[in-house]
């Protein structure tokens, strides 16, 4: 299995490029199943879960092309509606194919995702208002078995804001009978991404980025080409690294209006951060970095996908500070590695109570989700000694190239055979 070799001590300096963003490139991908035209997707990153993607969106049928970041897909020769186990396992997000393939073939046959490292995530908020729109299913043997003619519009009101919920259903709603509502929907950039390019193929969607989403039905959705937005966690993580390096990095291709919230915390960590159009410059040269509090919440608040690189920030830095999960039941498993690693963190219910530690030590560390991986590499930048990091097909699933982008800043890290 392959292992990161992370060696740490340099300050990192320079220029990255942001890729596409993972989470709306999953959700673009599924819903392109509702197209009866070419569909022409760029900026999509080449990762592991995109990968997925492809060979489920293949074995229902559909043909897939992928030139560098651009990728054509052509829904027409679908034949199977089945995403199996063996696939979904591997990807919780393959549950994005449900509303796409229900709404545009009247059938679908989706494993349940199961748990994960992170909590349960159970699926029953896209079940229940797939149902609202007259689906009849059933879950037999493991898989969510889903029938329906037409779909009709339908009032939905979430429960909980879930990101993945909104979007099946709003992709659901596209080609349903009348309008639908969606309230409560989530606000994440990537929702109005999704929206932004099911209009650009003859959708009807407004309100996306608000919490009332209103989707007009149509009956078909014609071909047409879309940019993926770049990926503001991954941003996040790029910044959160030359923070605790004491570096100087500008983030390429980014928009600083996804990031207000974390670009806040990093300067209320010290970091001095200036802002254009498409880029974000973090200098911390000759800077304290202080700890600072944070609470993961739905967007525009913390973003849960943020918290284990800044409970490594909060290590490093000087004073006390606490990383607070609501989202997700058990999104902490990154602290007992850093534990490992000498991090002085303290688990007390949902928060993490982050105190200076001195000087991180290298160690041998498991990734066990993909931000958890994210933070033991960028602790591993500043541990003195070289960090192995086990389990990397974790962050290959959502960091493109990571380790030839932070070499590219002068960090020492490379990927074992
Ligand atoms: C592919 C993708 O976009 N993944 C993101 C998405 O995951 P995902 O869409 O799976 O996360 P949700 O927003 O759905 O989850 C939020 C909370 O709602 C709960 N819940 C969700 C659905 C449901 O039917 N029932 C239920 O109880 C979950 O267990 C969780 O506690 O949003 C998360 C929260 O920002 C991010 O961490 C993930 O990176
Ligand atoms: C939790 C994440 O992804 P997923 O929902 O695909 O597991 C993530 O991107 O941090």
């Amino acid at each position: 299995m392959q292992q990161f070799l992370v060696t740490g001590g340099a300050e990192l300096r320079g220029e990255v490029t942001i890729s596409g963003a993972k989470n709306a490139a999953l959700p673009i991908l599924f819903a392109s199943i509702l197209s009866e035209g070419e569909v022409i997707i760029d900026n999509v990153p080449e990762l592991k879960d995109i990968d997925t993607t492809f060979k489920l969106l293949r074995l229902f049928g559909a043909t897939v092309q992928r030139d560098g970041n651009t990728v054509i897909i052509d829904a027409g020769p679908i034949h199977s509606q089945i995403a199996s186990y063996d696939l979904v396992k591997t990807m919780r997000a393959s549950i994005l194919a449900l509303g796409p393939l229900l709404s545009r073939f009247g059938q679908a046959e989706v494993s349940l995702p199961g748990g994960c490292a992170i909590g349960a995530r159970p699926v029953n908020l896209h079940i229940d208002g797939l149902r609202k729109m007259g689906a009849d299913i059933t879950v037999e043997n493991g898989y969510i078995k889903a029938k329906a003619s037409r779909l009709k519009a339908a009032h939905i009101v979430m429960d909980m804001v879930s990101v993945t919920g909104t979007e099946n259903l709003m992709a659901a709603a596209v080609l349903a009978d009348g309008v639908s509502v969606i309230e409560n929907a989530a606000r994440e950039p990537e929702v109005t991404d999704l929206a932004h390019f099911l209009n650009t193929l003859g959708a009807k969607i407004s309100g996306a980025g608000t919490d009332t989403i209103q989707i007009e039905g149509v009956e078909r959705l014609h071909g047409g080409r879309y940019r993926v937005l770049p990926d503001r966690i991954e941003t996040g993580t790029f910044l959160v690294a030359a923070a605790v390096t004491g570096g100087d990095v500008t983030c390429r291709n980014t928009q600083p209006g996804e990031l207000e919230v974390v670009l806040e915390k990093l300067r209320e960590a010290g970091a001095d951060i200036s802002t254009g159009e498409d880029w974000i410059r973090l200098n911390m040269t000759g800077r304290t970095l202080k700890a600072v509090q944070v609470k993961t919440v739905p967007h525009p608040g913390f973003p849960t996908d943020m918290q284990a690189q800044f409970t490594v920030l909060n290590v490093v830095a000087q004073g006390v500070g606490t990383v607070t999960e609501t989202i997700f039941e058990n999104r902490f498993m990154h602290v007992p590695e850093l534990q490992r690693m000498g991090a002085r963190i303290q688990l007390e219910g949902n928060t993490a109570v982050c105190q200076h530690t001195e000087q991180l030590t290298a160690a041998q560390v498991m990734a066990t989700d993909l931000r958890a991986s994210a933070s033991l590499v960028i602790a591993g930048l500043v541990a003195e000694g070289t960090t192995v990091v086990d389990r990397i097909y974790h962050i290959d699933r959502g960091y493109e190239r990571i380790e030839h982008k932070l070499a590219g800043l002068g960090a020492t890290i490379k990927r074992t055979n």
